[in-house]
């Protein structure tokens, strides 16, 4: 073959410049002879003379290079006249960029080259690659999909589509969709769908829409509108979830949060919610309310003797009778354990109580079956009326549980009416007693926080724990109304060991938010104190908290000490030995010497409240505090005073050296919520 003439050289070289697809000629050793500035624009480069004597393997992705070097040695041998394939550009900004190419070889300098004419099919290539995906999304989504026309007829859907409706996508085509156009959605469409879609392009929320099988189900929709080149709307694309799981998991949640899970029935706090605007809506219409309150006789025994499961179903079986003598607008609810309250409202009469109670009662005496066993049970009633016999939850509740304890006393199986001769003092210690008995396993205790601080420089050194009962028919009750009848019939034993667990529980979560709040106190009562169990308690409440023992102080009031002296300096040292501290509680009540002290191992000592009220008016209180303080230090003993009300009595105990104080003029005991707050904004100071 003649050789090209130079000016047909020439030409084919302006061609190739004015190209619009990108040339390149190769060596057979990989390098560039030649590239135009098509080729060099496709590659990030301003002209194709930069790209000469570059190797082709610098501007191909690596992991197409096995491909072009395939196609290259087919044509070096022969193999191959011309190629066409794809593969990617890596341009100068390390991108990468698709193009096909068309691969031939003319002959250089005695030996072969390799011409390339490579078109940009970049854009093409990623939106196949698009349209590809956006099949794979729709075909397996588990969102129902589908598409309309401006009018709402389908022209696509998903076979989420067809899984959530029923509906094939050649029986749905061409339909109007129900969704979103039928009488489901009709609701939306008034309260401005449309208007939505054309101002906004979208909308979504929740419709009605009948699957094949005629059923109802909430759809969670969301639909979006499709604009052609004019900017009218010329589609509608929706996106829908079948929301009945969601929807029954959210009324079950509701349902759970307000029932009693055992029996069905309405729980406790839903029961005073209810009562609360049963009670102000009577108010408004000036009508009566009655007030049963339930309690299953010898249920402890069922319990006790066939074991928890048996006791569950009777309570259940129980519960249904009591329901089936009931209207249903009348309010029934599991007030706990085997008690149960009534409400009946719309002014009944007297002697339409008496009936109602009695029907319950005689429901309950019916023998019930359980796992094969007959059982006999009876149930007490004790009434309360609005508002005779009170005007809140809280009283009327307490008032039908007196009226109950009356007709147990009675010998039980027996309805009682409340009245005022009944709630005196020995009564309300042996209701108080029976709820005491309850309280723990019901979790209504609650432990509240008094900051210690430092009578020198104001900086926080403790919190005492002080317990609180949350009872279910008084509110918030002090432990002075319950911590003497808890001592008297022993309850005090596992109560205090729950405080103990819960207070270094407490301890230990602070520390861990890097709370420095010194140490927690806990009191220990008399009772508690010469139980054996003690130490085996502390250690248990140290070592399940994790709470370092030397941050847990141990309150023992002097009195407890005294009852024993000598068994308590062996006990003393023991609880010292885990590595807690110890303080003498209400010191200067107890009778014990000064002199004495130094045979106990103790670290503090708690002025009582009775002397700091005197301070500093009181010349004798004046004294014996001085006196306190003196001996403590010099048997190296911290003194704490309590009960700090004034700013007198404050200057005075750090005059006297007192080293800490508490009480209600540094802050009231707080919950553990409020205490955390109290020593972030009061940067662990007191402010006097
Ligand atoms: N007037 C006055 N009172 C102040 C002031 N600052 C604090 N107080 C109150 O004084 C009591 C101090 O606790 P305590 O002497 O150990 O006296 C305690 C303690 O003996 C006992 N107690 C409290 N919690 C527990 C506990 O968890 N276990 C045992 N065994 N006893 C507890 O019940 C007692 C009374 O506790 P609370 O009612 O919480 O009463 C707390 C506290 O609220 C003040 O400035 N003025």
């Amino acid at each position: 073959m003649p050789a090209p003439s130079a000016e047909l050289e020439r030409n084919l070289r302006h061609f190739s410049e004015q190209s619009l697809v990108g040339v390149y000629v190769l060596r057979n050793d990989g390098t560039v002879l030649h590239a135009n500035d098509k080729m060099a624009a496709m590659l990030g480069y301003q002209r194709g003379a930069e790209l000469v004597g570059m190797p082709v393997a610098s501007l191909t992705a690596p992991e197409d290079l096995s491909l072009l070097q395939e196609n290259m040695q087919s044509r070096l041998q022969g193999d191959a006249g011309t190629v066409q394939y794809s593969y990617r550009i890596l341009r100068r900004d390390g991108t990468r960029h698709w193009v096909e190419v068309h691969g031939s070889v003319c002959p250089h300098e005695g030996g072969t080259a390799l011409v390339e004419t490579a078109l940009d099919v970049n854009k093409q290539v990623q939106s196949e690659w698009q349209s590809r995906m956006a099949d794979r999304v729709f075909e397996s989504t588990s969102e129902g999909i589908l598409i309309t026309d401006a009018e709402f007829r389908i022209l696509a859907v998903n076979p989420a589509f067809t899984r959530i409706t029923g509906y094939r996508p050649e029986e749905a085509m061409d339909k109007r969709s129900r969704m979103m156009t039928g009488p489901g959605a009709q609701a939306e469409i008034n309260r401005g769908m449309l208007e939505r879609l054309a101002r906004d392009g979208h909308w979504q929320g929740e419709m009605k829409d009948r699957r094949k099988d005629g059923s109802w189900y909430p759809a969670w929709l969301s639909i979006s509108a499709i604009r052609d080149n004019r900017g009218g709307i010329s589609n509608y694309v929706g996106v829908f979830t079948d929301n009945t799981i969601r929807k029954e998991a959210e009324t079950k949640l509701a349902f759970l949060a307000d029932h009693d899970s055992l029996t069905g029935l309405r729980n406790r706090s839903s029961l005073m919610r209810i009562f609360a605007q049963q009670i102000e809506a009577a108010q408004a219409a000036g009508e009566t309310l009655a007030l049963f309150f339930v309690d299953l006789d010898r249920f402890k025994t069922v319990n006790d003797t066939l074991g928890h499961h048996a006791g569950d179903q009777l309570l259940v079986a129980a519960a249904e009778r009591l329901r089936e003598q009931l209207r249903p607008d009348d309010v029934l609810a599991r007030f706990g354990g085997d008690e149960f309250v009534v409400v009946l409202g719309g002014s009944p009469p007297q002697a339409m109580i008496a009936a109602i109670a009695q029907r319950l009662i005689n429901s309950i005496l019916q023998p019930f079956t359980i796992n094969g066993h007959e059982m006999f049970i009876s149930a007490s009633i004790g009434s309360a009326a609005y508002p005779e016999h009170g005007e809140d939850a809280i009283t009327l509740l307490k008032n039908a549980d007196i009226a109950m304890y009356h007709a147990k006393d009675r010998g039980k199986n027996a309805f009682q009416l409340f009245n005022k001769e009944m709630s005196n003092h020995a009564l309300e210690q042996m209701l108080l007693e029976n709820s005491l008995r309850h309280a723990i396993e019901r979790k209504e205790f609650e432990l509240y926080y008094q900051p210690q601080f430092s009578a020198q420089d104001g900086a926080i050194c403790g919190a005492e724990a002080l317990i609180r009962w949350r009872h279910p028919t008084r509110g918030l009750v002090t432990p002075g109304m319950f911590i003497t009848l808890a001592e008297q019939t022993g309850l005090i034993v596992p109560l205090g060991a729950w405080v103990l667990r819960e207070a270094c529980r407490q301890g230990k979560a602070w520390l861990d938010r890097g709370y420095q709040f010194g140490r927690i106190a806990v009191n220990l009562s008399p009772r508690q104190f010469s139980s054996d169990d003690l130490l085996a308690t502390i250690d248990n409440a140290l070592d399940q908290s994790g709470l370092p023992s030397a941050m847990l102080e141990l309150e023992i009031t002097e009195g407890a000490i005294m009852q024993n002296p000598q068994e308590a300096v062996v006990l003393l040292q023991r609880m010292r030995e885990l590595g807690v501290t110890i303080s003498v509680d209400d010191f200067g009540t107890g009778y014990s010497s000064l002199a004495s002290l130094k045979q106990y191992p103790l670290d503090t000592l708690k002025i009582d409240r009775s002397f700091v009220k005197g301070i500093p008016a009181d010349a004798d209180d004046v004294a014996i505090t001085e006196a306190i303080v003196a001996i403590a230090h010099k048997l190296h003993l911290k003194v704490v005073a309590e009960g700090v009300e004034s700013q007198e009595q404050h200057d005075f105990l750090r005059a006297a050296g007192c080293d800490m104080v508490q009480g209600y003029l540094h802050s009231q005991p707080l919950t553990a919520s409020e205490i955390e707050q109290h020593w972030y904004l009061g940067g662990a100071q007191a402010e006097t």
